[in-house]
């Protein structure tokens, strides 16, 4: 599934009309059926709605909605926004269908909102039908005004027709205030800002309404976002077959662990292992051996030159360059801590080791100094940022990168050629061709520490097992988000990172 631009979607909604010939009043008609529908879904009898209907087509599609209302018995209240003359010549069609059936749209005037107060008050539906895909910059008062009195007064549920109204669709800022919805129903497909802090948290229950735009056409012109969905990667996770060995799964490096965090790399390996990697060998400064070693019992451990105080230093093990083409995946990064000498140590692990490497942690920060390097690699590499590592990154601020997250990550991997997952709520991944999944799955309970190296770690291993890179990312990413929701027993606060990494095998179960 994808998620559109306003662009995009205007785009898709001209294509439709112009070149299948279905009328835009159609696709109208069938959103505001579609609303109408999924509104008895959830509200169940014949009951009271107020529809506030825009000039725009959001507009449009609330009288459509108000209509079907009343067909199914309902008692509707409908309002519209500004002139007859201001409305667009669609929702001018659909405004006049409801006068000719006698389902009056009374002119919303603030100067006298004691009528319109009382019946958000006492009504059990608010139809929100004032701003869609259309809304450009702040809004305008009076409708911020009018946005605060449905918020403040409505009690009933509130629904709001694509999006809620003052949300911007391509950012989902809101930028003076929006409607606080309990059901969005978005309209042909979801939307960035559907997916987008702050607007996303307005919009309630997300359901997405199909309108009659002809499949072919859907996704044509292409969007570059999509919803990252297990039918895309699904058939990469099949029953091992009776005749595997571990030599079949991959034999991974996860590079870290530094003194005070062997815990990072320690959770990483775990995860690797759980996730299905066939061998995983930790590589840890040499003091940090024997910790390691009882940690992760599954695990090899092999020593790094330690400055004395359990820390990397530039130096290399003496049988590195004999190793260095044995791993077929290496992460490098959870617990690595800084050090003298770290951006030529991790300048030449990125040049020397030809297989995929995943950056994490510490690594990140090293590579912000000069992320040149990344050019210059034979194999693919995965990025795994959170904010603040991506605004080091990109040398911006971490309120530019929350801003800009849909931008941002694809910016950066069609520039160094890399894949970058930037971590968070709906966590993206982005590649180098310019082409983005947001992920649908996760939980608040992954917001603490170890989650990452989790990530890193399982990432690591779909990589390591052989699954084509562009799947095995969106695979780890997704299952680790599915993991973390099925490792909440009782709150969301008391989830531990171990409890994730024994979630992993549930989670990869689901599509055994
Ligand atoms: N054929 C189509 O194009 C279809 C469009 N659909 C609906 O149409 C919507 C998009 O319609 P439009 O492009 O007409 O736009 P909208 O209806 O979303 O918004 C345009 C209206 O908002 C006002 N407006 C814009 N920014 C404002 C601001 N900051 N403050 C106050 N008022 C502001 C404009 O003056 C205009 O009246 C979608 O969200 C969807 O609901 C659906 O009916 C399906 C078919
Ligand atoms: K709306």
């Amino acid at each position: 599934m994808y998620l559109f631009t306003a662009q995009e979607m205007r785009d898709l909604d001209r294509y439709t009309i112009m070149h299948t010939g279905i009328p835009g009043t159609v696709l109208m008609e069938n959103a505001g059926r579609g609303v109408a529908h999924r509104i008895q879904e959830y509200v169940r009898g014949r009951k009271t709605a107020v529809v506030l209907a825009g000039s725009g087509n959001n507009g449009g599609d609330g009288f459509v909605v108000a209509r079907y209302l009343v067909n199914a018995g309902w008692n509707v209240f409908l309002w519209r926004w500004g002139s007859v003359e201001q409305m667009s010549e669609e929702t001018r069609t659909f405004y006049q269908v409801c006068e000719n059936i006698g389902l009056k749209g009374q002119k919303v005037d603030l100067s006298f909102p004691e009528e319109l107060t009382r019946q958000l008050e006492q009504a059990d539906v608010v139809v929100d039908a004032l701003l869609g895909t259309g809304i450009q910059g702040p809004l305008r008062q009076p409708m911020a005004e009018l946005i605060h009195l449905i918020n403040r007064k409505s009690n009933g549920f509130v629904v709001a027709v694509d999006l809620p109204s003052g949300v911007n669709t391509d950012t989902g800022a809101v930028e003076t205030d929006a409607v606080q919805a309990d059901l969005t129903v978005a309209l042909a497909a979801p939307k960035w800002c559907h997916y987008l802090y702050p607007g996303a948290d307005y919009c309630g229950e997300l359901v997405v309404e199909e309108i009659g735009i002809p499949k072919p056409t859907l996704g044509q012109p292409t969007p570059r976002t999509r919803l990252n969905l297990p039918a895309i990667w699904e058939s990469n996770l099949t029953p091992r077959s009776r005749w595997s060995h571990k030599g079949h799964f991959g034999h991974l490096l996860v590079v870290g662990g530094s003194r005070g965090m062997a815990g990072a790399v320690a959770l990483a390996g775990s995860a690797a292992l759980r996730a299905g990697a066939g061998l995983v060998t930790i590589a840890v400064p040499r003091g940090q051996e024997p910790i390691l070693a009882t940690k992760v019992t599954e695990a090899m451990v092999w020593g790094w030159p330690d400055n004395g105080l359990s820390c990397f230093t530039e130096e290399f093990p003496s049988d590195w360059s004999r190793q260095n083409r044995k791993w077929k995946t290496v992460v490098v990064g959870p617990g690595l801590g800084r050090f003298q000498g770290e951006q030529s140590w991790l300048k030449r692990i990125l040049l020397e080791v030809t297989a995929p490497i995943v950056l994490d942690a510490d690594a990140l920060n090293i590579l912000s100094h000069d992320s040149s390097v990344l050019k210059q690699r034979q194999g693919l590499t995965v990025l795994t940022p959170h904010p603040g590592e991506m605004a080091r990154l990109t040398k911006q601020t971490v309120q530019q990168v929350e801003a800009n997250r849909f931008r941002i990550a694809v910016e950066w991997a069609k520039t160094y050629g890399v894949i970058v997952v930037l971590k968070g709520t709906h966590t993206i991944i982005a590649y180098p061709d310019g082409t983005q999944w947001v992920n649908p799955t996760g939980t608040p309970a992954l917001a603490k520490g170890g989650s990452g190296d989790i990530l890193a770690g399982m990432l690591g291993s779909f990589l390591v097992q052989g699954i084509p890179p562009e799947q095995a990312v969106p695979i780890g990413v997704y299952l680790h988000g599915l993991a973390g929701e099925k490792a909440v027993s009782s709150t969301e606060q008391s989830v531990l990172a171990t409890e994730v990494i024994a979630s992993i095998g549930p989670a990869i179960h689901q599509f055994l």
